[in-house]
């Protein structure tokens, strides 16, 4: 599939000309998972690909047939191995990239994210895209996700976080 999606790229950069610029959609959910309202803490990884090691929200593409949510339970259980409940959309974020693996297409990314609690479940990454999972104190998170969407994304989730666990201790 990989190749003949290159092959089909480089006969219409050929027709469009070298400075034509190819884009692409792309769809993913994700979510915002916490565990423990008193000292709530937050699940990330740590993606396998690239040099520099940054920490992130699991997520990942929506397969045909799938609602959001329940992509992003997958993806959450795929990445980490833990079981969540998916309580709330949070929110949809937008960003582009120059895509590395097919020669100057721009992806026009989107990422919807959930807020969750953990059910239960090791931390066990069932796929290679993962190098590390982790729980972190919240204030530990915040400073660690590398990019402003997802601290964005986060603050959202933990607001809300907050707000169930008030509500449930009433
Ligand atoms: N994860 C993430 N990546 C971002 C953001 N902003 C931004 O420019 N990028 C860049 C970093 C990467 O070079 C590029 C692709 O990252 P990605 O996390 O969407 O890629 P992926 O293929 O692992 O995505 P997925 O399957 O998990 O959805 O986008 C952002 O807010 N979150």
């Amino acid at each position: 599939m990989a190749e003949g999606r290159a092959a089909k790229t480089s006969k219409r950069t050929a027709q469009r000309g070298p400075k034509a610029r190819l884009k692409r959609k792309v769809t993913s959910a994700g979510g915002v998972v916490f565990r423990g309202c008193r000292k709530p803490r937050v699940l990330l990884i740590m993606p396998a690909k690239g040099k520099r090691r940054r920490w992130s929200l699991p997520k990942g593409r929506v397969e045909p047939g799938e609602r959001y949510w329940q992509t992003a339970r997958r993806e959450v259980k795929e990445e980490t191995g833990v079981n969540v409940k998916v309580l709330d959309p949070i929110e949809r974020v937008r960003y582009y990239f120059m895509a590395h693996d097919d020669e100057g297409v721009e992806v026009n990314k989107r990422v919807h994210y959930f807020l969750m609690r953990y059910e239960g479940g090791e931390l066990r990454p069932q796929v290679e895209e993962v190098r590390q999972v982790r729980w972190f104190p919240v204030e530990e998170a915040e400073r660690l996700l590398a990019f402003e969407n997802e601290r964005r994304v986060f603050r959202a989730a933990l607001e809300r976080w907050r707000k169930r666990c008030r509500q449930a201790t009433r």
